[in-house]
């Protein structure tokens, strides 16, 4: 996985040109005068969604309208000779230089992709027709593709053709469709819906439901300002609901960030999200990987590099919830040393003791000072051994200056900075309290110590998203060790009932205390 968060996204699709489908098809919708058919600043429309012009099968009049055009013109003209494959392509993927794999992939292992290229699941013989790019990351592309057997568009993520990418999309096919059929089979926890999978031209092909903009897209199109507190609820709840799922399942997503979590259509007018992506996902307790989540996201547990558990998902869920109301990252570090160097700032204290001593990193960002550094004291009352380095010291070690990257926010610590940012007039009682509610939330995500910081369960009963009122800091149920077990499991009490529990799944068996 690369180093950075934001800067590994892929740049946006290409300029478009019409194709010679989408000048007959843009022409008949200049005919009928329907502006959805013709050509768009970003598309061409219906025209792309099939490679065949013979195959017209939307809308009735333009398909009355161009239906045997080529029959028409063959007739008109004996030389006239319509071969799809001569028009001209146009590309998606960038760089689209033939290098490897017999002229199909480029230099980077990536299937070229172009608009009208088709996708064959040859056992079934289903068919995707590429018509834009959605997205290029680490594993590969995602394309937006109709899909000719159910009429309608699907996202299909065209894995790099390398084993380590092959091996690890595999994993993913695996987890999702266990998450899918065993711990959601009905499609109410939040978690994107895979359709399909096959093999084409020595790529894995992923199909997944289509969904919308994700949660960083959105934060830019509102200029970074952040979302109003009952979006910021809502979103905050789903993911949460996912989370629970996954907890049960055992699964850790790993690579949790704004960018993986996309709005879905809406239904009945009310916003939702599904969290995708699981390419760097793993089962708790068979975790390989130690380089894992997205630098502004990681944990401190996996920063130290200490054994993770699901509560590094947690640890990413916090930062999102706060940058989802902020509309910036929480810790957007330039180097892992920045990153935790400011987790210290904002969250106040440091990770605990044991937690130092065991893990193989601490030498990277901690001195061992003896019982005397005031560490944790402001946050449990507890002195610590460990004290962070000063960039001096790293860079005497390192013979370089660490990265620091610039504060967008005043500096200072968690509670100043939700209710001092300056985008938000918080003029309402009830908003201050909601806002106190939301500090209060963030503190038992991003704490330090993974075996204090709340489970999804236990952050899903918190008042921020029941939405009940905030009379003084959350004291969570104990929770039981988690048992992974499907639909059918029981729950020993349940103190007014939760959105999962609505749910008809129940992925865990808890006990309370209140
Ligand atoms: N089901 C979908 N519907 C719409 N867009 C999607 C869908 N799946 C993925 N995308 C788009 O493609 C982008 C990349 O998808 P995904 O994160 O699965 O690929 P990746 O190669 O693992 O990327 P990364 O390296 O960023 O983790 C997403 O951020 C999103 O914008």
């Amino acid at each position: 996985m690369e180093e950075t968060g934001r800067e590994r996204k892929a740049a946006g699709p290409p300029p478009w040109a019409p194709t010679k489908s989408t000048v007959f098809r843009s022409y008949a919708a200049a005919v009928v005068g329907d502006r959805a058919e013709a050509p768009s600043a970003r598309g061409n429309g219906v025209a792309a969604r099939s490679s065949n012009l013979r195959a017209v099968r939307k809308r009735p009049i333009v398909a009355r309208l161009t239906r045997d055009i080529v029959q028409t013109f063959e007739k008109c003209n004996p030389e006239f000779n319509y071969v799809d494959s001569l028009n001209p392509k146009h590309f998606l993927t960038s760089p689209a230089v033939p290098v490897h794999n017999d002229g199909l992939d480029n230099a980077n292992s990536d299937l070229i992709l172009y608009v009208n290229l088709e996708l064959v699941n040859k056992k079934s013989d289903r068919r995707y027709i590429v018509e834009e790019m959605l997205g290029q990351g680490t594993f590969g592309q995602v394309a937006k593709c109709w899909d000719a057997e159910t009429n309608s568009y699907v996202a299909v993520k065209v894995i790099k053709n390398q084993p380590a990418f092959y091996q690890q999309a595999i994993m993913e096919v695996s987890l999702l469709s266990m998450l899918n059929d065993k711990f959601d089979p009905d499609d109410q926890h939040h978690i994107v819906r895979m359709l399909d999978f096959f093999p084409w031209k020595n790529h894995l092909c992923i199909t997944f439901e289509m969904l919308g903009h994700n949660l960083y897209e959105l934060l830019k199109k509102n200029n970074l300002r952040g979302l109003q507190l009952q979006f910021v609820r809502t979103f905050s709840r789903q993911i949460l609901d996912a989370l629970i799922v996954m907890k049960g399942a055992g699964i850790i997503h790993c690579d949790l960030k704004p960018e993986n979590i996309l709005i879905t259509p809406k239904v009945n007018s009310a916003a939702g999200v599904k969290v995708i992506d699981f390419g760097s996902a793993c089962m708790e307790g068979k975790t390989i990987y130690s380089y894992i989540q997205s630098r502004y996201y990681r944990s401190p547990e996996v920063l130290l590099g200490y054994p993770y558990t699901t509560a590094i998902d947690m640890w990413s869920f916090g930062c999102i919830v706060a940058e989802l109301y902020i509309g910036l990252p929480l810790f957007p570090g330039a180097s892992e040393y920045d990153v935790l160097s400011r987790m210290i700032e904002i969250v106040g204290g440091q990770p605990p003791d044991d937690l130092l001593r065991e893990a193989k990193n601490t030498r990277k960002f901690f001195k061992h000072v003896g019982s005397i550094y005031p560490g944790n004291e402001a946050h449990d009352g507890l002195c610590s051994s460990y004290r962070v380095l000063t960039e001096d010291e790293v860079e005497a070690r390192d013979s370089k200056k660490p990265k620091i990257g610039k504060w967008y926010f005043p500096r200072g610590r968690l509670d100043r900075l939700i209710f001092a940012y300056p985008w938000k007039n918080l003029n309402e009682e009830t908003e201050k309290e909601d806002c106190l509610a939301l500090v209060d939330f963030l503190r038992g995500l991003v704490e330090f110590d993974p075996n204090k910081r709340w489970s999804p369960l236990q952050a899903s009963y918190h008042p921020f998203i029941t939405g009940e009122a905030f009379t003084g800091p959350y004291e969570p149920f104990r929770e039981t060790p988690v048992i992974p077990v499907g639909r059918a499991a029981t729950v020993d009490h349940n103190p007014g009932g939760g959105h999962w529990l609505a749910a008809g799944l129940s992925p865990q068996v808890v006990s309370w205390k209140h």
